[in-house]
């Protein structure tokens, strides 16, 4: 038996304890605990510059904690670099401009693939496994209803199909854990609840952590909703609960809230 596997939290996809961070003396994380079930989808919310992006580079890798631990599935992943994180199964959506504009739909994707599977294979056996990438790229195109593009130039698609494509390269490689940066930032009314319902497809069984300022999104997709304001994890509980919380609607939902009452009556 592990150490963590004694741990009441040990089914935990993801894991902060008391997580702080700070950038020269001002402290941007200030001491957050929080446990992700393995398959439930998590959205962080709060206003700007509550930390959520700062959040979201702690648990990728990108920063290392000041202090704190940070566990995937049980094991302790704070300061690993976002390659060896990725590798133990969690993997973090990129920006459009990451995207390959000048390569294929098809073959964005199967570069993701062969850099997620290169670690796992000699290089003798890897090209023998071209077939089986040549096959999961395919089944990723379908995934993200972009197998009728899939010898178009990924700069000649529209927008939303850029993200679906960044989506595509996310989940690729199998991870388990997937976090998407606000995945429909820019996208129209319409756009957006057709990527919800993608995000839905493709993260079915997995454990997802996403960054969402849609409040529609949030509360259509998350199981449970994170509250970060001013560094500090105000509420981490299911979207009934969180849009009753007096606190959190004092700090943060009262106001975005009549925001998007006030921009759907006009
Ligand atoms: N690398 C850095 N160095 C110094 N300060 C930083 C750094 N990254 C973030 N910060 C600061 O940390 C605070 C939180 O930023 P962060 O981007 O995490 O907030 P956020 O909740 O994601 O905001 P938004 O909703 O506007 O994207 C901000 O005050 C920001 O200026």
């Amino acid at each position: 038996m592990t150490p963590h596997a004694t741990n009441a939290t040990s089914a935990a996809a993801v894991e902060l304890r008391a997580v702080t961070k700070s950038f020269g003396r001002t402290e941007i994380i200030r001491g957050v605990s929080l446990a992700v079930k393995a398959g439930e989808r998590v959205a962080i919310i709060g206003p700007n510059g509550a930390g959520k992006s700062t959040l979201f580079n702690l648990i990728s890798g990108r920063f290392g904690p000041t202090s704190g631990d940070i566990l995937l599935h049980g094991r302790p992943i704070g300061g690993l670099k976002p390659y060896e994180i990725n590798r133990a199964g969690l993997s973090r959506s990129f920006q459009v401009s990451n995207l390959f504009g000048r390569l294929s739909v098809f073959e964005n994707i199967r570069c993701a693939l062969l850099w997620a599977m290169g670690h796992r294979y000699e290089f003798w056996k890897f090209l023998s496994n071209l077939r089986d990438v040549n096959d999961r790229t395919e089944q990723v195109l379908e995934q993200i209803h972009l197998h009728r593009k899939r010898d178009h130039l990924a700069m000649n698609l529209t927008y939303a199909e850029q993200r679906a494509l960044e989506v595509g390269i996310t989940i690729a490689g199998g991870s388990s854990v997937i976090l998407l940066d606000e995945p429909t930032a820019g996208m129209s009314k319409s756009e957006t609840s057709r990527f919800v319902q993608l995000i839905r497809e493709v993260t079915e069984g997995k454990t997802l952590l996403t960054v969402e300022h849609d409040m529609g999104v949030v509360f259509g997709l998350a199981d449970r909703i994170a509250v970060l304001v001013y560094g500090e994890l105000l509420a981490f509980d299911t979207p009934e609960a969180v849009r009753a919380n007096p606190r959190v609607q004092e700090a943060y939902l009262g106001s975005v809230l009549a925001d998007a009452q006030a921009a759907e009556a006009h």
